[in-house]
C-alpha cells in the first residue's frame, strides 16, 4: 500500500465510536469454538488480519467455520475433530496464533507445520517450546526450536508444574491448552498477572481452571462445550483514541462497549496518574467486563510506568510514549524488555520514529526515558509493518505542526481494519 499523507487536526476530535472487537478474545473464541463440541457463535468478532489467520489455520485443521463480517459460526467437533494438515499452517503476523496453536497441537496425535511472516520468524518461540517439550511434545524449529517455522509431532502429554520465566499470556495460554490434554494436573506459576482471557474462556466453555494468587491449575481430559460469545471492544484499540482525545486540545470522545478486564486496563491507571480527564461507565458484567469510556482533553504530567503494571498495558506502551512527549516533565518506562520481541523491537522503533517528528526519547535496555513538552513537527515516518506503531504515528500526526507521511500504513489492518474511517469520523 502507498504511503498516506496525514494532516494535523484543525480542531478538537469530537464524537463517539464503537471500536472493533478484542483481538485476544477473538482469537480465543475461534480456538475454543474449534475444540468444543457444538456450534459456537461469536458476535463483534475482529475481522483483522491476525484473527482471520487464526480462522484460516483452523479451517485447514478440518474445522467448519463460517464468517460474515463481524459474526463467526464455528462447528466444533471436540479436540478429536482436529485433523492433520500436511501443508503449512500460516499464522501471518500473529504471535498469539502461533504460540497458542503450539500448545494446542502438542497434544494432538499428528504432525503439524506452523509458519508465519518475516516478523514471526524473528520472535522467540523457545518460551513456549521449552515447557511443551517438558510435557512430552516433540518440537523442532530453527535454532533448536527457538524460531519458526516449527514442526510439532503431538501426542500424549504429561502434566507439568511450570514457573514462568517471563510475564506472558501467550506462554500461559499455550501451557493451559497443552494442560487441557495432559495426564494429571498442570500448575502454572506466573511472575505477575497477565491477561486472563484464556482462563475466562475455558470456564465459559464449561471447563474448570482454578486461579489462586499467581498460580493457575488445570486438569487434563476435560471436554468443552460450545458457547455464544459477544466479544467486547478492544481496549488496546480504544487506547489510540483515548490518547488522541487527551492530547488534541478541545477534544471529547466517547468510546462505547470497551473491554475493561483488569488484566488489560493498566492504561487507565497511567492516564489517571498523568492527569487525563477520563470517565468510565461500567456495564453489567458478562464473561468479560465492558463499559463506555469518555475522554476529554486535559494537560498531562509525566509519570513512571514499571513492575506489575507493565503486563497490564504491554501493547499500549507505544501510544503511552507519545503521551509522554506531550506531558509536563519526564515519563519513564522500565521493566518492559518484552517490547523488544514484539512485531518490531518496540523500544527502538517507537523512539526512532517519534524522534523523526522532533521527540526526545532515550532508550534503555528495558524501556525509555521520554522528555515531555516537545513540539512535534511534520516528516516522513514508517510503521515498519507494526500495526501499533502505525496507529501511534497516525495519532501523533494530529498534533504535528505540518503534514506527516506514514509509510506502510497497511499493517494497521492487522488489528484495526477501519482505523482511518474511525479517525475521519472524529475530525
Ligand atoms: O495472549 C494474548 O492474546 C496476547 C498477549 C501479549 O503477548 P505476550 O504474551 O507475549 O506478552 C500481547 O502483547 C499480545 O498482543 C496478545
Ligand atoms: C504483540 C501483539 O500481538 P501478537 O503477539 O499476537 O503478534 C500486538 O497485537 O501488539
Amino acid at each position: 500500500m502507498e504511503p498516506i499523507l496525514l494532516e494535523p487536526a484543525a480542531k478538537g476530535l469530537y464524537g463517539e465510536l464503537k471500536v472493533p472487537g478484542d483481538k485476544s478474545i477473538s482469537h480465543r473464541a475461534v480456538m475454543f469454538g474449534a475444540i468444543s463440541s457444538g456450534i459456537t457463535t461469536a458476535k463483534n468478532f475482529l475481522p483483522g488480519e491476525d484473527c482471520l489467520n487464526t480462522v484460516s489455520c483452523f479451517r485447514k485443521l478440518g474445522v467448519d467455520i463460517e464468517t460474515s463480517g463481524t459474526e463467526v459460526r464455528i462447528n466444533g467437533k471436540g479436540l478429536d475433530g482436529l485433523k492433520e494438515f500436511e501443508g503449512l499452517l500460516d499464522v501471518g503476523n500473529s504471535g498469539t496464533t502461533i504460540r497458542l496453536m503450539m500448545g494446542l497441537l502438542s497434544g494432538r496425535p499428528f504432525t503439524s507445520h506452523i509458519t508465519g511472516d518475516e516478523s514471526i520468524a524473528k520472535r522467540p518461540m523457545n518460551r513456549v517450546t521449552s515447557p511443551l517439550l517438558e510435557m512430552g511434545a516433540k518440537i523442532e524449529g530453527r535454532e533448536n526450536g527457538k524460531y519458526a517455522p516449527i514442526t510439532i509431532s503431538g501426542g500424549r502429554l504429561n502434566a507439568l508444574t511450570y514457573s514462568m520465566p517471563v510475564a506472558s499470556a501467550q506462554v500461559k495460554s499455550a501451557v493451559l491448552l497443552a494442560g487441557l490434554q495432559a495426564e494429571g494436573e498442570t500448575v502454572i506459576k506466573e511472575l505477575a498477572p497477565t491477561r486472563d482471557h484464556t482462563e475466562r474462556m475455558i470456564r465459559l466453555f464449561g471447563g474448570n481452571v482454578t486461579t489462586s494468587g499467581k498460580n493457575i491449575s488445570i486438569k487434563g481430559g476435560q471436554q468443552l462445550k460450545a458457547a455464544d460469545i459477544e466479544v467486547p471492544g478492544d481496549i488496546s484499540s480504544a487506547a489510540f483514541f483515548l490518547a488522541a482525545g487527551s492530547i488534541v486540545p478541545g477534544s471529547e470522545i466517547l468510546l462505547r462497549n470497551v473491554g475493561l478486564n483488569w488484566t488489560r486496563s493498566g492504561i487507565f491507571d497511567v492516564m489517571e496518574k498523568m492527569g487525563a480527564n477520563l470517565s468510565i461507565d461500567r456495564k453489567e458484567e458478562s464473561f468479560e467486563p465492558v463499559g463506555d469510556i469518555r475522554i476529554n482533553y486535559s494537560k498531562l504530567k509525566g509519570t513512571t510506568i514499571e513492575g506489575g503494571l507493565i503486563p497490564r498495558l504491554i501493547d499500549e506502551l507505544p501510544i503511552i510514549a507519545l503521551l509522554g512527549t506531550q506531558a509536563e516533565g519526564e515519563t519513564i518506562i522500565r521493566d518492559a524488555a518484552e517490547l523488544r520481541v514484539k512485531e518490531t523491537d518496540r523500544i527502538e522503533t517507537v523512539a526512532a520514529e517519534l524522534r523523526k517528528l522532533g521527540a526526545q526519547i532515550e532508550t534503555t535496555d528495558d524501556g525509555m526515558v521520554i522528555t515531555g513538552g516537545t513540539n512535534l513537527h511534520g516528516g516522513t515516518v514508517s510503521s515498519h509493518g507494526d500495526h501499533r506503531i502505525g496507529m501511534m504515528l497516525a495519532i501523533a500526526s494530529l498534533i504535528c505542526k505540518k503534514e506527516v507521511t506514514l509509510e506502510d500504513p497497511a499493517s494497521i489492518a492487522i488489528s484495526y481494519p477501519n482505523f482511518f474511517t474511525h479517525l475521519a469520523k472524529l475530525r
